[in-house]
């Protein structure tokens, strides 16, 4: 018998049968490729050509010592003022841009250069719930537009979440020492304070509040409850997130995390229906002038109720409104007082850093430990030091500004590199936040390093933790950068006041006083989340 290639050899017709299907098969491919696969121009750098070192050398490199490979780009590229090629976790890669290009960033329209395609990249909400929660992402806009105007209302009512969930994680013993593992006891409290300003305005938001209980010092925290979906997001942003964008769309479908979204989905929707059903029965008896809550999730309902009346009725729809805005308000909340209360233990032996807080918040706060107005928050300059040397030395994202290009037929940077559609950019902000030309002794955590600054010089408002710029990064800079800090900055300080306030705190004996230290996974800085840490209750505490 003959073999196929003969069989086809000798029938004509059947060898151009033959021929057509191998080259349309290969026009398609070309075609997917073209589709998924950024091409980068050939004078853009790519990191580690010069040296001889090739691709996937520096690839496996920056799977196994991130830090270290960013450090050498900052030094050989981005100091020089030169953009790169850099490969990142996974299939992906990235053109890391000099500092100085931080204007031209800034400068470019949306429709040229988009934060959101980067966020969503990073996030793929797209896929954890859907479409319409990654592209018409309007609960971060309403953010930006309305949050600032409503910050202190929000903090009153987040105050009466902060001492419960301090509370409820450190406990109340006044004479033995409780060794609790940080990283849960963080969650329950953040989760805590983030549900007050979300949702802890009315009966039933504050029901859910309370539902956020600890479950033991060991295990983590919160497992089945309102912070069930941030968690669920998570899982399916590294999944698909990373990777290949051709796989993407199948992942989509099949990947353990998104298979695991809609129990996790249903889950908050069952807690949610007495809060939502509450929501709109107010909304709708507005002209009976009941008191109206005064939170986020108020906020989000209202703007539903006129803008997307489809949204505000549906439980599924705003259970996931609920989602994203858990999700963008408590992930890097959590890491970042995990950082600040690991750094205020390290430095109270050399820097009395709890008693200098106890002092500052009593003599800002007055008598009136309820009265928390931005005026006084915004003196409250130690804390604030404390809360930006924290992102300063021990930020989560590494890189800043990250930006996808969207405009259909690329863009060209400053120093004259072409960069195609679908090219992800960013800055090094970790490096430049440690760089001995621009920080004096940028290793060591120094908690009160912008408070004597700004001591001396009152007038020094570019130093405080909200303040953005080419020099702090965390929060980004320029049109997009957090709207969710001035929040953020109340969260922290009113947390770390109860704290110090109401407990005396340690490391275990075995830490000899000393941090763990964070480590590096790809581009993020991860706090040691197994620490542990020593609490009392300290016994003339209200
Ligand atoms: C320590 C905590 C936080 C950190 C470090 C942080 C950091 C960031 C960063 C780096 C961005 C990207 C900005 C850009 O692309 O240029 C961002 C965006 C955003 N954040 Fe935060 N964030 C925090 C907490 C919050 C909270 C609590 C909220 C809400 C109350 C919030 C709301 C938002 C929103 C809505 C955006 C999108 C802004 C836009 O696209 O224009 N964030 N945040």
């Amino acid at each position: 018998m003959d073999s196929p290639y003969e069989a086809v050899k000798g029938n004509s017709a059947l060898y151009k049968i033959a021929a057509f299907v191998i080259l349309s098969l290969g026009a398609l491919l070309l075609a997917y490729r073209r589709a998924f696969t950024v091409c980068y121009a050939r004078d853009l750098p790519r990191l580690g050509k010069r040296e001889g070192v090739s691709w996937k050398a520096m690839k496996k490199r920056f799977q196994t010592d991130s830090l270290s490979v960013l450090n050498e780009v900052y030094e050989n590229y981005s100091k020089k003022g030169q953009s790169v090629l850099i490969p990142k976790y996974g299939p992906h890669d990235e053109v890391i841009l000099p500092p100085g290009s931080l204007p031209w960033i800034v400068k470019q329209p949306d429709h040229l250069l988009s934060s959101h395609a980067s966020q969503n990249d990073a996030i793929q909400l797209e896929h954890s719930l859907g479409p319409k929660f990654a592209f018409d992402a309007w609960g971060g806009m309403l953010v930006k537009s309305d949050l600032t105007a409503v910050l202190e209302t929000m903090g009153t009512i987040m105050l009466e979440q902060v001492g419960p969930a301090v509370d409820a994680a450190f406990g109340m013993d006044v004479t033995e020492w409780n060794e609790i593992d940080l990283f849960p006891a963080c969650r329950l409290v953040t989760g805590k304070a983030v549900m007050g300003f979300t949702l802890g305005d009315s009966v039933e938001g504050r029901k859910l509040c309370i539902l956020l209980v600890f479950k033991s010092s060991s295990s983590c925290a919160v497992k089945k409850n309102v912070l069930i979906c941030p968690s669920g997001m998570l899982e399916v942003a590294g999944e698909i997130g990373g990777a290949r964008k051709v796989y993407r769309t199948y992942l989509g479908h099949f990947s353990k995390g998104v298979k695991s979204m809609p129990a996790k989905l249903k889950d908050l929707a069952d807690r949610f229906v007495p809060a939502h059903t509450e929501r709109l029965q107010i909304i709708q008896s507005a002209a009976e002038k009941k008191a109206v809550p005064k939170d986020l999730l108020q906020m989000l309902m209202e703007f539903a109720i006129k803008e997307r009346t489809d949204e505000a009725t549906s439980l599924e729809d705003m259970t996931k409104r609920l989602a994203v805005s858990n999700f963008g308000t408590i992930h890097q909340t959590v890491l970042t007082l995990h950082n600040i209360l690991l750094n205020v233990i390290a430095t109270d032996k050399e820097f009395d850093t709890m008693s200098l807080l106890r002092e500052e918040f009593s003599r800002v706060l007055g008598d009136d430990e309820n009265n928390w107005t931005r005026a006084k928050v915004a003196a409250m300059l130690r804390a604030d030091s404390i809360a930006r040397e924290t992102l300063r030395a021990h930020t989560f994202l590494g890189l800043a500004m990250e930006r996808i290009v969207v405009a259909p037929n690329g863009i060209v940077t400053e120093d004259g590199i072409p960069l195609q559609k679908g090219t992800k950019i960013g800055i090094l902000a970790h490096q430049m936040q440690h760089d001995p030309d621009l920080v004096k002794d940028p290793q060591r955590y120094d908690p009160f390093r912008f408070s004597r600054q700004r001591e001396a010089n009152p007038d020094l408002h570019n130093l405080s933790f909200v303040a953005t710029s080419a020099e702090n990064l965390p929060f980004n800079h320029g049109k997009h950068a957090c709207p969710g800090r001035g929040l953020i900055d109340i969260q922290f300080k009113m947390l770390l006041s109860y704290i110090v306030k109401n407990y005396d705190l340690e490391f275990p004996e075995s830490y000899e006083g000393k941090r763990p230290a964070n480590t590096w996974f790809a581009e993020f800085g991860v706090p040691p989340i197994t620490a542990k840490i020593r609490v009392r209750r300290k016994e003339a505490s209200s």
